[in-house]
């Protein structure tokens, strides 16, 4: 949804888009590409309706909630206008590192001031695509920005450059969308970027783009069902690029009983193992597979937990900490995260640590407790998946919010 607003603000027409999530980082998304220029518009039939020439922004400070995506997608195409913006955000964006773009927005011609690597920036562009090389190692989030901002401001014959790229499926989706709105990219074995010889602009005129199904929020639903289903799951697309589709492997691993169909999942319990999984490339699995890996007999081990250190919380010790209270024990030994699962789980109060996927991760486990867990700060689930307690209690969960 995020990467939808942003296409539909780069390509100059009108864009509808179908399914359009309303979780605050979309709302955030949407915030923006309106400061930047864009007419977002509900319409009666759900679809929002996007209007843009381009990014002539209209304000010259631009808030990104708390959506690292949003910022590290939106900084380089706020670099694309030829003024001064100061760009903002809130809760633990605040405090997540965006010194990426310190070193790399001055070599594409536009000045920067941060608060030591982190907000507010203030930018002033135009951004010039160069064959640059970039770090992605700590997000591919700046490489999804770097490669939107590059095709909008027409790069021709240039290769952007990238090391250590993590979160390669992220990369496969921004690819996706802008393919689907008109862009060409050459995917160079993600080491590098290649922007063709006078490749022609995306058509003007109307464009309808659907919002796929999300794989990362229904990885929770997906858990629940294994851990106290059946449940069936529809709207997602089981072809689709997004990382966390990646959540299935898992669940076949663990031995859930599961039905994978092109329109529903079935999923229900059965003896649960454990498993091993590599997250590294999909780390917002960590959260629902650690609820998971609570409900298998024996040992889970999940590879890729420094990628945890810098989401909305620094997850692999909040998720330690949190499941601890549950009665779970987790062990951190470099990379890997090891889960001692299969006893039953006590009730507790725990905390959010105001990271969405700590608070679902927490409410899934707590489906078969031995008595209630309760979640401070529970509303931490409006950043991304605001229906997921009313999903919940959709499938039969008591759920009281207070
Ligand atoms: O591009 C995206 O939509 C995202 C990329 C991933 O971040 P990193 O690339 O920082 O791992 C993921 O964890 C984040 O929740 C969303
Ligand atoms: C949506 C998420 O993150 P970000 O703020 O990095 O976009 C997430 O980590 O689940």
């Amino acid at each position: 949804m995020q990467r939808a607003c942003a296409a539909a603000l780069l390509r100059k027409g009108i864009t509808i888009i179908h399914n359009p999530g309303h979780s605050n980082d979309d709302q955030a998304a949407i915030g923006v590409v309106t400061a930047l220029g864009a007419i977002a518009e509900k319409q009666a039939d759900g679809t929002l309706r996007v209007t843009s020439n381009g990014v002539q922004p209209v304000k010259d400070e631009v808030n990104c909630g708390e959506s690292g995506l949003g910022i590290r997608m939106f900084t380089p195409i706020i670099s694309l206008a030829d003024r001064t913006i100061t760009i903002n955000g809130t809760g633990s964006l605040t405090t997540r590192p965006m010194d990426f773009f310190d070193t790399v927005l001055p070599q594409l011609s536009v000045d920067i001031q941060s608060n030591k690597g982190r907000l507010p920036l203030i930018i002033k562009g135009p951004l010039k695509p160069a064959p640059i090389t970039v770090d992605g190692s700590l997000s591919s989030q700046f490489l999804t920005g770097l490669l939107m901002s590059y095709a909008a401001a027409g790069a021709s014959d240039v290769a952007l450059t990238v090391t250590d790229l993590k979160s390669k499926p992220y990369i496969d989706l921004t690819l996706k969308v802008m393919e689907d709105f008109g862009w060409k990219v050459e995917n160079r074995n993600y080491g590098s970027f290649y922007f063709p010889a006078n490749a022609s602009a995306p058509k003007s005129g109307e464009l309808e783009y659907t919002v796929e199904g999300d794989w990362s929020g229904a990885a929770f639903l997906l858990v629940a069902g294994a851990i106290a289903g059946d449940i069936t799951v529809r709207g997602l697309d089981v072809f689709s690029t997004q990382a966390d589709r990646a959540v299935l492997q898992a669940l076949m691993s663990s031995g859930a009983k599961i039905s994978v169909q092109t329109d529903k999942i079935e999923i229900g319990p059965a003896r649960l193992k454990a498993f091993h999984f590599n997250a590294t490339e999909c780390p917002d699995l960590f959260p629902p597979l650690v609820a998971l890996a609570a409900y298998c007999e024996g040992k889970t081990v999940i590879e890729g937990a420094q990628r945890l250190t810098h989401k909305e919380s620094n997850r692999a010790l909040t998720l330690r900490e949190e499941f601890g209270k549950l009665g779970v024990q987790i062990d951190l030994q470099d990379d890997l995260m090891i889960i001692h699962g299969g006893k039953v789980l006590n009730g507790a109060t725990t905390y959010s640590h105001h990271d969405h996927r700590i608070a679902m991760a927490c409410a899934v486990a707590g489906l078969k407790a031995s008595s209630a867990v309760t979640i401070e700060a529970a509303d931490a689930i409006n950043k991304s998946y605001p229906d997921f307690y009313a999903h919940l209690q959709q499938l039969g969960a008591t759920v009281s919010l207070q």
